[in-house]
């Protein structure tokens, strides 16, 4: 079944529900307190649960007239029935160590009650109670969804507990509390069920009948109680109560409610007159009722508070994700038709946010006056005046399409189109995931089949929606079409609070266009080589990532200056002295690796920055630096950092000298064996540049690993020894 299936029905039956959940966690944060009051104003005495039920009845009889029966209560205190030595009728908590009293039972507080009767019934009495157990019931259908929901997202049982990708704030918490609350949720949906089911009698009562015979109750042998065997054996902790004879005559007797079976005692001889284990409902009735309100241990109580709280968050977590979804799929600014409209953009997404960049990309259209129509690849039709079609599409699964575009190949191969359509295609994906923007490519074949569609680009790949890339994008579609396009910045990069940094130096433009940057933090802000540094030029305010190599403290940036770039050629004029405003972005995932293991390390152009300040990792580890550039001029720049780690060992490409000209992965090709032994010896292999360079260095690790390892890639994707920061 599809994953939309799933998540429509989480959807549904979390928002049908939602009133009731709320109520049903609100009332279970505040029940969840009942336990741990109860447990802090315990009579309960420890070292008592190891007295013998003899010593204990003895106890008692000494310092009371009479005693009718005792409970040890959920809170392991001893909670009896007794006639005192002035005559007074009396139900007390007792020290079983001393027979002395200690307190009466206090009241239930009104707080506890009113919670306890809202959660059960919400004051509606047994429709109240229908709606509750029902409730429950939808909240083990909820859970299991989200379960299915997130096996389908981290691509299988064995990633469950693996790192989730984060997006945004509400999608990964809803993920992270998600795991982490899962069984506590489920265990509090199942038990609450139960119960209901026991309230309408639905279920068998846990009733034990004994059958007794009339001559088991002789009076003799007579022993005294501290000599009847069942008692002088049984410890009061594994006692839950006792009722004692009502009267001398030779038929009373002993009921002893233990933790497993109920027994009857005779009263005279001490003799066991019958005993019933209890039947397996009242056991998984006991335990519903443990694990439902926690009564009796603190730990559980609190688990059960940080649950009731989880359903709280899943809630306004969930909303966030719906709104944020819908607010991506609506494009309020655009007002043609598909058949009025010479631009068609088709999407492919299963969460909703490739279309705010196709969105994005229809608003910059429209501005430039164009005809614009945007609507999803499963809507794939015929279209009377289009002249381009744009195609935006996320992956998923093992690189397949997402859910809304699905039906598209056999649309497209059952439509022939009206006119000749020149097109594009756009991937978004995730480097995390070994297929990376695989349908994208997908789709561009299957257009390439028809010869009514003409590629003005190569399909494009951008990387966790990375708004630079996106950008690159527009630029490469705007000058191909000629057509000037704006994009406006997404909203969310305005609240940004962005740090200071001073220039320490900046070289100059070497025969690449290309210059390095070292900035200074004023600030104390944690970072390591391999980090992001994201600058907003005043300019347009959009985001542009640089990967970040830290030398003795400082920043330092590989940058390539575009002739139109705004940023390129703001940071190009530089100063030493002078103030920038930018904001490091953690990126663990391209961090140094940890592990004493050989690290290759793969560039091309300005990707070798965040090597440059690896290379001399304090490591035991060996460094293999693979690195393309243009001509041998190129690497000069970098050669005084390079130079500054004794153990790396390079291996260097150029592709526009006039002999030997190679591109990198031509040069890990000739050292397959390297390859190969650092893959085996779990060592890691970090990629940083170009997702063309990254495309093609793939290919030669996938053969070399499939040629000399005899596994695919893949198996040391999954083990984390492949690292990548393409852009
Ligand atoms: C369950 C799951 C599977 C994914 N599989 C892939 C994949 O195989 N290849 C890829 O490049 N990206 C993959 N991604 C990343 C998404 O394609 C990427 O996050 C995309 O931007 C999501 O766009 P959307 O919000 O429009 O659905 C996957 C994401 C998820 C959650």
């Amino acid at each position: 079944m599809t994953i939309s299936i799933w998540r429509y029905s989480h959807l549904v039956l979390a928002i049908s529900s939602s009133l009731f959940l709320g109520i049903a966690s609100i009332t279970g944060i505040i029940l969840a307190f009942e336990p741990i009051s109860d447990s802090i104003h315990s009579y309960a005495i420890e070292e008592s649960k190891t007295l013998t039920l003899s010593e204990t009845i003895t106890t008692l009889k000494e310092n009371y007239e009479e005693v009718i029966s005792f409970e040890i209560d959920a809170n392991d205190a001893l909670l009896a029935s007794v006639i005192t030595y002035e005559g007074k009728s009396e139900t007390i908590y007792i020290n079983p160590l001393t027979g002395k009293k200690l307190g009466t039972p206090t009241e239930k507080a009104a707080i506890f009650k009113f919670a306890t009767n809202l959660h059960r019934s919400l004051f509606l009495k047994s429709i109240g109670r229908f709606f509750v157990g029902l409730i429950s019931f939808l909240l083990i259908i909820i859970a299991i969804t989200g379960i299915l929901l997130i096996l389908k997202r981290q691509g299988g049982i064995r990633k469950f507990f693996g790192k989730i990708e984060k997006e945004y704030f509400s999608q990964y918490y809803h993920i992270v509390f998600g795991r982490l609350f899962l069984i506590p949720v489920l265990i509090v949906a199942i038990t609450g069920v139960y119960l209901s089911l026991e309230r309408f009698s639905v279920l068998p009562k846990p009733k034990i009948s004994h059958q007794i015979e009339d001559v088991s109750f002789t009076a003799s042998p007579k022993l005294t109680i501290q000599d009847f065997e069942i008692f002088k054996t049984t410890q009061l902790k594994n006692v839950r109560a006792v009722e004692f004879p009502f009267s001398e005559a030779e038929e009373d007797y002993f009921l002893l409610k233990l933790s497993d079976k109920e027994v009857i005692v005779n009263q005279f001889t001490g003799a066991i007159i019958s005993q019933q284990s209890y039947p397996f409902v009242a056991f998984v009735s006991s335990w519903s009722s443990i694990l439902h309100t926690g009564q009796g241990n603190v730990l559980w109580s609190i688990i059960l508070l940080l649950s009731s709280c989880s359903i709280l968050f899943f809630m306004y977590s969930g909303f966030a994700m719906t709104l944020k979804r819908r607010k991506n799929l609506m494009n309020s600014n655009l007002r043609y038709s598909k058949d009025e409209s010479e631009y068609i953009i088709l999407v492919g997404s299963e969460t909703g946010s490739t279309f705010k960049f196709a969105n994005l990309f229809a608003n910059a259209l429209s501005a430039s006056g164009k005809t614009v129509f945007v609507s999803e690849l499963n809507k794939y039709s015929l279209y009377k005046k289009a002249k381009h079609l744009i195609i935006f599409t996320a992956t998923y699964g093992v690189g397949e399409p997402p859910t809304n575009a699905k039906k598209f190949t056999q649309l497209f191969n059952t439509l022939t189109p009206i006119h000749p359509l020149q097109y594009a295609v756009v991937g978004l994906g995730s480097l995390a995931y070994p297929d990376f923007c695989k349908y994208a490519t997908d789709i561009d074949q299957l257009l390439q089949t028809n010869s009514k569609f003409e590629p003005i680009l190569d399909p494009y790949k951008i990387n966790n929606q990375s708004f630079t890339a996106f950008k690159n994008w527009v630029s490469d579609w705007s000058q191909q079409t000629q057509i000037p396009l704006e994009v406006k910045t997404p909203p969310e990069n305005k609240k940004i609070q962005l740090d200071q940094f001073t220039v320490i130096n900046r070289t100059e433009l070497n025969s690449d266009d290309t210059f390095l940057l070292r900035l200074r933090l004023q600030s104390k802000v944690l970072f390591e080589s391999g980090d992001l540094l994201a600058f907003y030029p005043k300019e347009d305010s959009i985001e542009r990532l640089y990967s970040i190599a830290k030398i003795d403290g400082d920043i330092l940036l590989s940058v390539k200056k575009h002739e139109f770039g705004v940023c390129s050629n703001y940071l190009s004029q530089l100063h030493p002295n002078e103030q920038v405003e930018a904001i490091i972005q953690p990126n663990p995932d391209f961090h140094y690796p940890e592990r004493n293991k050989d690290v290759i390390m793969i560039s091309n152009g300005t990707g070798i920055a965040p090597f440059l300040g690896m290379l001399d990792h304090h490591s035991k580890a060996n460094h293999h630096l693979f690195w393309g550039g243009r001509t041998q001029d190129s690497i000069t720049m970098y050669a005084d950092f390079i130079a500054r780690s004794r153990k790396s060992k390079h291996y260097f490409a150029y592709s526009q000298e006039e002999k030997d000209k190679e591109y990198v992965q031509d040069v890990l090709q000739k050292q397959s064996q390297l390859v190969s032994s650092v893959l085996n010896n779990n060592g890691i292999i970090m990629i940083c540049g170009s997702v063309a360079m990254q495309k093609e260095v793939i290919a030669v690790l996938e053969e070399i690993s499939e040629t000399q390892l005899g596994v695919s890639l893949s198996h040391f994707q999954q083990k984390n020894q492949v690292l990548m920061d393409c852009y």
